[in-house]
């Protein structure tokens, strides 16, 4: 079907997604051109599998940028040899090492241990001008929302979409409400946009913005420097968003402008034309709007496990007397067993172990120097057992390293590290110990993330900072700086000091222009063309997939709220390369405890209990299930466990995207139903009947119980028929490729990507599997 964009006014979101819109199909189902796709360790190996199985190649290795950043150690790299002596971790190791195969296979561009640029994913996007506003950026990490601050819409994806975007430069996507938060007058000093996001999510709670993309807009929003704004977007995920985004404007323009990937000369002005005509218009229509006064805003840190258990810092820590709904008290009492907390103690009497200061959400280099700021002249508090630092890139290290923050840091008493996710997640030697309290300028509290049994605890840098000075939490407005004769912290980056940061840092060979001469489009509209096409591929994914029709089995119950993914499945299963063997895994926080000699031994968790053990059919009471992290290990580990449908209230959105990828059926249905009809069924280990074709539910003996439950017409064609997306997708190549003409006149400035990096060694292709051979050889 053509695709004609509303006339009327649009807002931000409206424009970037319509300018992407490769074809709409006759549901409202849409596939979406992507400009600039990040591929790191984690998610990747089994996508690149899928490709080599099926015979495909990576279309577009221009718009593909790869580098390790999960995995690897952050200690000292001076005496880095090979990733065989480095890398300790077995599991790790052979992650790392998969990637750097199959970039090299696939000829796509890379960052690795031994190269200068290498960092967390959604550092080296911004910091090479590989992101640029008003494009649309992917990443296998649900942090992609990141790169929204550009004005460009960034969101995580799963593996298997992973796999669609390497194949087609395509994804399918449903069109998402439109929410904006607008923040009002100015931040007090001292005030950062940590602060300010971990307000709103406390706010608005973590399902606040499900199947939403938040434009953050507002006097204080457009007074935030681009790495406060990456900040601030960073988090609109764990709001529950579909992706956060902040209109380009002259800091955007000012940031972009001489990074080595970004357009130059007349490519730079007709550019930012175009970029200036991206903001909302006025009297356009928002599905829902929240306004904040930013003077209402005050530190604010976490003392939960989730990122909305948020409170200002002169607070304390909540009872869950003054709770009423059942299922948030439970909820809070849970948090306060796990955190090691006493309802009403005063958040700043609580004593820290450990700092960690770094991760996309607050490694970059303005985080670096609020931190600094704080640190001078004092030493860690006696109890401080450990505080690292870790940049996020190794260029925001050599920065760093040139103002002499590192001497800071470590004269006080902290490690300074190399660039790396670290003490985020703890998928590398940097974890916390059991029970360790951690004051963390990351983005995830949730139990067990960053060591099982830890305690984080999430700031901004400069509140951890102070923390590990003070040896507890304290209020950033009154601790005592001890820099003040060099002039107050900083906590913002003026243009004058990127552009100084840019030249000491990102001394890059100027890129060529891009070779492709804008093609003559005729017409700016999209033609629709007849899905055939002759040169469609027909082998099958890896991942194909049985046909769902009905499903009778044994049913569940899971009486949670807010279950992220790293409760379905931690963090120490996501180091395998494939997808298959993670029953083991699955709630394993919860089905298992260690004994005496570290065995794991079962836990009363309901599905180590018969029936339950044989469950097919979760039914879980409370929302978002599957908030947080896109790793698509959970799906795969409830369906290695025997699950094939969940029924919820709500979900996190690349969770509930991923499960249908998988042949997993979650299925939306209103909370009171749930636990009218479902529930007294699943407590007593009966049998429910899901019914795809008709869209009911039955129980054992044939009753209805719930008439009609919603599904994307799109969605429920692939599972009825088994469909593979990729497959389908291809057969729309006449539609993708008509878009890549429209998009090198158009969007010229967008051609070149990252084949424009330069390189010392040019990874070479094993095999030619391509036609982008020529592409390759041009580097
Ligand atoms: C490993 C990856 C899938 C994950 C994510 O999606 O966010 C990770 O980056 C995280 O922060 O939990
Ligand atoms: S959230 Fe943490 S683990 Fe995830 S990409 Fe960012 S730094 Fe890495």
């Amino acid at each position: 079907m053509v695709y004609t964009p509303s006339k009327g006014p649009r807002t931000l979101y409206d424009k970037v997604f319509d300018a992407h819109v490769v074809h709409q199909d006759e549901n409202d189902s849409f596939l979406l051109y992507i400009d600039r796709h990040l591929v790191h360790e984690v998610t990747s190996p089994q996508a690149f599998e899928g490709l080599e199985n099926a015979g495909r190649n990576v279309r577009r290795i221009d718009c593909t940028l790869a580098t390790v950043d999960h995995n690897i150690p952050t200690e000292s790299r001076k005496n880095f040899k090979s990733l065989d002596t480095f890398i300790k971790q077995n599991d790790s190791r052979l992650q790392v090492k998969t990637l750097e195969n199959n970039v090299k296979q696939f000829g796509v561009p890379y960052f690795g241990m031994s190269e200068a640029r290498q960092g967390i994913v959604h550092t080296i996007g911004p910091e090479e001008g590989f992101t640029l506003p008003g494009t649309t950026v992917v990443c296998g990490d649900s942090h992609t929302s990141t790169h929204g601050a550009f004005g460009s819409l960034a969101f995580g994806i799963g593996t298997s979409e992973v796999e669609h975007v390497l194949a087609t430069q395509t994804i399918i996507q449903a069109k998402s409400k439109n929410m904006r938060i607008t923040v009002n007058g100015k931040l007090s000093a001292g005030i950062t946009s940590k602060d300010l996001i971990l307000y709103i999510i406390g706010l608005i709670g973590t399902a606040g913005g499900t199947g939403s993309v938040i434009e953050f807009a507002g006097e204080a929003i457009e007074a935030l420097s681009m790495e406060a704004r990456m900040s601030m977007c960073n988090m609109a995920i764990e709001a529950g968003a579909r992706a956060g985004m902040i209109k380009p404007d002259e800091i955007t323009f000012q940031y972009t402008k001489g990074r080595p990937l970004a357009p130059k000369g007349a490519e730079w002005e007709k550019a930012v034309a175009y970029w200036k005509t991206l903001g909302t218009d006025k009297d356009a229509k928002f599905d829902h709007e929240i306004e904040i006064e930013a003077i209402d805003v005050i530190p604010t840190i976490t003392w939960g496990t989730s990122p909305q258990d948020a409170l200002p810092i002169t607070g304390a820590v909540p009872d869950p007397k003054n709770v009423n709904d059942p299922i948030k008290k439970s909820g809070m009492e849970r948090a306060l067993t796990y955190m090691g907390l006493k309802a009403n103690t005063p958040l700043m009497s609580i004593k820290v172990d450990k700092v960690f200061i770094g991760s996309c959400t607050n490694g970059r280099i303005e985080d670096l120097r609020s931190a600094a700021a704080v640190v001078k002249g004092h030493k860690l508090a006696d109890n401080i057992k450990l505080a690292m630092v870790v940049p996020g890139s190794g260029l925001v290290k050599k920065q760093a390293e040139a103002e002499g923050l590192h001497n800071i840091f470590q004269e006080a008493g902290f490690e300074w590290r190399e660039a790396g996710c670290s003490m985020c997640l703890g998928m590398n030697p940097d974890i916390l110990n059991a029970y360790e309290r951690c004051a963390s300028t990351s983005n995830r509290n949730f139990e067990g993330r960053q060591g099982a049994l830890s305690r984080t605890h999430l700031m901004s840098p400069a509140m951890a900072a102070a923390a590990g000075i003070s040896g507890h939490f304290i209020d950033i407005r009154e601790f005592e700086y001890k820099s003040q004769d060099e002039g107050s912290p900083k906590l913002e980056v003026t243009s004058e000091d990127e552009r100084e940061l840019e030249s000491a840092a990102y001394d890059h060979v100027e890129p060529a222009q891009p070779e492709d001469a804008p093609q003559d489009v005729a017409n700016d509209e999209l033609k629709d063309i007849p899905t055939k096409s002759n040169d469609a591929p027909t082998k099958p994914s890896s991942s194909s997939m049985k046909p769902f029709l009905t499903l009778e089995g044994i049913s569940a119950p899971l009486d949670k709220a807010n279950v992220d993914t790293d409760a379905i499945i931690p963090k120490q299963f996501l180091k395998t390369i494939k997808r298959t063997g993670l029953k083991k895994g699955l709630f394993y926080e919860w089905r298992f405890h260690k004994d005496d000699q570290g065995k794991d031994q079962e836990t009363d968790f309901v599905l180590n209990v018969e029936p339950w053990r044989k469950a097919e059919i979760l039914i879980v009471t409370g929302d978002n299930f599957g908030c947080g992290s896109s790793r698509e290990h959970a799906p795969w580990a409830l369906k290695d466990f025997g699950i094939k449908s969940i029924i919820a209230p709500s979900y996190g959105d690349i969770f509930y995207n991923n499960s249908f990828k998988n042949g997993l059926l979650p299925i939306r249905l209103d909370q009171q139903i749930i636990i009218d009809k479902l529930i007294p069924i699943a407590n007593k280990g009966g049998k429910l009947c899901v019914d795809l074709p008709n869209q009911r539910i039955l129980d054992s003996n044939g009753n209805v119980l719930v008439d009609h439950f919603e599904i994307e017409p799109f969605r429920k064609h692939c599972l009825v028929n088994g469909l593979d997306d990729i497959g389908i997708t291809l057969q729309k190549e006449q539609f993708i490729s008509k878009y890549e003409a429209l998009r090198r006149d158009k969007y010229s400035f967008l051609e070149g990507g990252s084949k424009l990096l330069k390189f010392d060694n040019i990874p070479k292709r094993k095999a030619a599997v391509t036609t982008f051979d020529t592409v390759h050889q041009d580097w």
